[in-house]
C-alpha cells in the first residue's frame, strides 16, 4: 500500500471510529470490512439481516463474528431514528413514510451517521449514485457556505496523485457550481498532501474557441478566482494545455499553471465521469472515490465496478474525514 494510505490508516487507527456499510451482503464490502476490523483500524457496522450476512460470509470463507451488524427491522432504537428523521425533514415526510423509508439500508445507515452512531458511511458497490447519495443530501446536507455537494476522485498511480471533479453529482453544472467544485476540490487536494494547482477544463484554451460552453468555463474561472484569490487556478484549458508543460508553453504561455495542474475540474458530469474512467481503465490509475465534498459529515459513494481494495481505501478516507472534520 502507498505511503499515503499507510499514513491515513495510522491516523484513523488512533481514533478507531465506527463506519456504516449499508451493503452488508456485498462480497467486496465483506472482504474489506473483515480486513479493516482485523487490522484494528475501524469498527465496521454492517447493515442487513444477520443470517444473510453470515451466509454470504460463510460462502466467501470470511469470519464476520466480530463485526457489528444492525438490521433496521430489529434495531432497538429504530423509533428514535424515525423521530429524528421526521424532525430533520421538517414536514416533508410523515412518521408513517419515515418508518418505511428507514427500512431502506442507505437511509437507515445515513441516519446512524446523522445521529452520531457512526462517523461516516460508505455505500454504492451495489447501488446507483443517486440511491446512495440522496439520503445524505436530504439528511446530512451541505456545510454552511456550500450550496451543492460534488464528487471527486483521488487518482493514484505510483507517486502520481491527482484530483478529478465533479465526476459524480452535478449533471449540468453552471459557472457557480463549477467554481464551487474547484474551490472545494482544492481543499480536498490538500487533505491528500497535494498542493493544488487547479485547471478549469474545456475543449478550448484561453479563447481558442468561443461558445456558450467555453464561456461558462471562463466565467467559472473568474468566480473561483474571486472566491479563493490565494489559489493557483486558471482556465479555460484543454487537458493537454493544463498537464503538458511543452503544450502549455505554446497554448497558454502566460498562465501560472505552466502545464503542472494536479486538480482538474470538468465542465459537465459527462466529461468528468467519462474522464476518470478513461484514466482508470486505459491509464491504469487507481480511482478512489467519489469522495463527496462539502457535506456536514462524510458519506462516500463507490462505483459499482469497484473491488475490495477500492472499498478498503475509500473506507480509510471516509474515516479520516470523520475523525478530522
Ligand atoms: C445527485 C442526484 C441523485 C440528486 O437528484 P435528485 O434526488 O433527483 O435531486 P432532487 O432535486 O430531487 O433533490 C433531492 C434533495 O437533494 C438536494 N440536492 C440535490 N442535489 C444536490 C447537490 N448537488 N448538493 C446538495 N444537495 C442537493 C435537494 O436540495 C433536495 O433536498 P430536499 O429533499 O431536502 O429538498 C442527481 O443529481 C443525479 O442523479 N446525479 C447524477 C448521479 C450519477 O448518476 N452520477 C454518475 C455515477 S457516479
Ligand atoms: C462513480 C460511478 O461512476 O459510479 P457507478 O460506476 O456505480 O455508476
Amino acid at each position: 500500500m502507498s505511503d499515503m494510505f499507510t499514513a491515513i490508516a495510522e491516523k484513523v487507527k488512533a481514533n478507531h471510529p465506527s463506519i456504516v456499510f449499508p451493503e452488508g451482503t456485498d462480497e467486496r464490502i465483506l472482504e474489506a470490512t473483515v480486513r479493516l476490523k482485523a487490522e484494528g483500524i475501524l469498527n465496521p457496522i454492517l447493515v442487513g439481516k444477520e443470517k444473510d450476512i453470515q451466509a454470504k460470509a460463510a460462502e466467501l470463507k470470511l469470519d464476520v463474528s466480530s463485526l457489528t451488524i444492525f438490521d433496521p427491522e430489529t434495531y432497538p432504537e429504530f423509533d428514535q431514528l424515525v423521530e429524528a428523521f421526521v424532525e430533520r425533514r421538517k414536514g416533508k415526510n410523515t412518521k408513517e413514510e419515515a418508518e418505511k423509508i428507514l427500512q431502506t439500508p442507505n437511509y437507515f445507515g445515513t441516519m446512524l451517521v446523522y445521529t452520531g452512531k457512526a462517523v461516516g458511511l460508505v455505500s454504492g458497490a451495489a447501488h446507483s449514485t443517486g440511491d446512495t447519495v440522496r439520503p445524505a443530501l436530504q439528511i446530512i446536507k451541505t456545510k454552511e457556505g456550500v450550496k451543492k455537494t460534488s464528487g471527486v476522485f483521488v487518482m493514484v498511480k505510483d507517486d502520481q496523485r491527482y484530483i478529478f471533479g465533479d465526476c459524480a453529482i452535478n449533471i449540468s453544472p453552471d459557472s457557480n457550481d463549477m467554481a464551487e467544485t474547484a474551490v472545494e476540490a482544492a481543499k480536498t487536494a490538500k487533505v491528500f498532501g497535494i498542493e493544488p494547482k487547479v485547471a478549469m477544463l474545456s475543449f478550448s484554451t484561453k479563447g481558442s474557441a468561443v461558445s456558450p460552453e467555453t464561456e461558462k468555463v471562463v466565467e467559472a474561472t473568474q468566480i473561483a478566482k474571486e472566491k479563493a484569490p490565494e489559489l493557483t487556478l486558471d482556465g479555460e484549458f484543454q487537458f493537454d494545455a493544463a498537464f503538458v508543460p511543452s503544450v502549455a508553453e505554446k497554448k497558454a504561455p502566460d498562465s501560472p499553471l505552466k502545464g503542472q495542474a494536479n486538480t482538474f475540474i470538468f465542465p459537465s458530469l459527462e466529461a468528468g465521469n467519462i474522464g476518470y474512467k478513461l484514466a482508470q481503465r486505459l491509464g491504469q490509475f487507481e480511482a478512489i472515490g467519489p469522495i463527496l465534498q462539502g457535506l456536514n459529515k462524510p458519506v462516500n459513494d463507490l462505483s459499482r465496478g469497484c473491488n475490495a481494495e477500492d472499498v478498503y481505501k475509500l473506507s480509510l478516507i471516509t474515516a479520516m474525514q470523520g475523525v478530522t472534520e
